[in-house]
């Protein structure tokens, strides 16, 4: 059964809250979702395994901790999604990125998918997919179901903003992939919107309507 983490970290809330505000400007929500990216990617990245190396300080030798090295992917949901990869490279630079690209029929509300570039080794790697918004979670799920069909066995899922709705779907769906979430809001609204939500994630961020 998948496990679904929200961050209640304070640095975390306060920031989103000025995500959510109406009259946050494109430039303000930009730095603000890669931020919290970067914040995210902090605690999703606390299980990563780790081996011990010899080195030597200043005053002797010692054992100390690195990375075992466990390869990464990062693969965001155009295109909203883009806006937080940035922030989670911050802490892990040697993840390869890949990305799928999807759009959410506006009348079906239905995923549809446009295009899919995933690094050579699929199967090898741990795979953290991102997007803002997990609103009916329908293209969350096709997301993950492409990156599966790929080979992908290991995956993670990570958003900012969720629905109780989208949030079901997609651990009925896919049981095996862990979600991580800033928020978890009231519900979806008749247009398939997030309430209270942030709005369209990707116009936000890049200045569309
Ligand atoms: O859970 P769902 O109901 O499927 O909705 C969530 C999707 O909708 C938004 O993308 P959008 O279709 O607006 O595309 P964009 O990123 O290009 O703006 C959002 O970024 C998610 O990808
Ligand atoms: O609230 C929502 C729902 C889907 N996509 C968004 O960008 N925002
Ligand atoms: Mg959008």
């Amino acid at each position: 059964m998948a496990k679904v983490h929200v961050f209640d970290h304070p640095l975390i809330q306060h920031k989103l809250t000025f995500i959510r505000k109406a009259d946050t400007g494109t430039k303000e929500f930009r730095e603000l979702v890669d931020e919290v990216s970067t914040l995210m990617a902090f605690e999703i990245t606390r299980e990563l395994p780790l081996t011990e190396i010899n080195i030597q300080t200043p005053v002797c030798e010692a054992t100390s901790k690195v990375l075992a090295g466990k390869k990464l992917g990062v693969v965001p949901i155009l295109r909203a999604g883009i806006g937080m990869v940035e922030g989670i490279l911050k802490l892990i630079p040697a993840a390869k990125v890949g990305h799928v690209g999807l759009y959410r029929d506006p009348e079906t509300l239905k995923p549809v998918e446009y295009y899919v570039k995933l690094p050579s080794d699929v199967s090898e790697r741990e795979f953290i997919v991102v997007d803002p918004m997990l609103a009916t979670g329908g293209t969350a799920i096709e997301a993950i179901n492409s990156l599966k069909k790929r080979g992908a066995v290991n995956i993670k899922f990570m958003c900012l903003v969720a629905a109780p709705e989208g949030v079901e779907l997609l651990t009925k769906e896919h049981p095996d992939v862990d979600v991580y979430i800033a928020a978890l809001d009231e519900k979806l609204n008749d247009k398939g919107y997030i309430v209270p939500g942030l709005g369209d994630a990707g116009d936000r961020l890049f200045g569309t309507k």
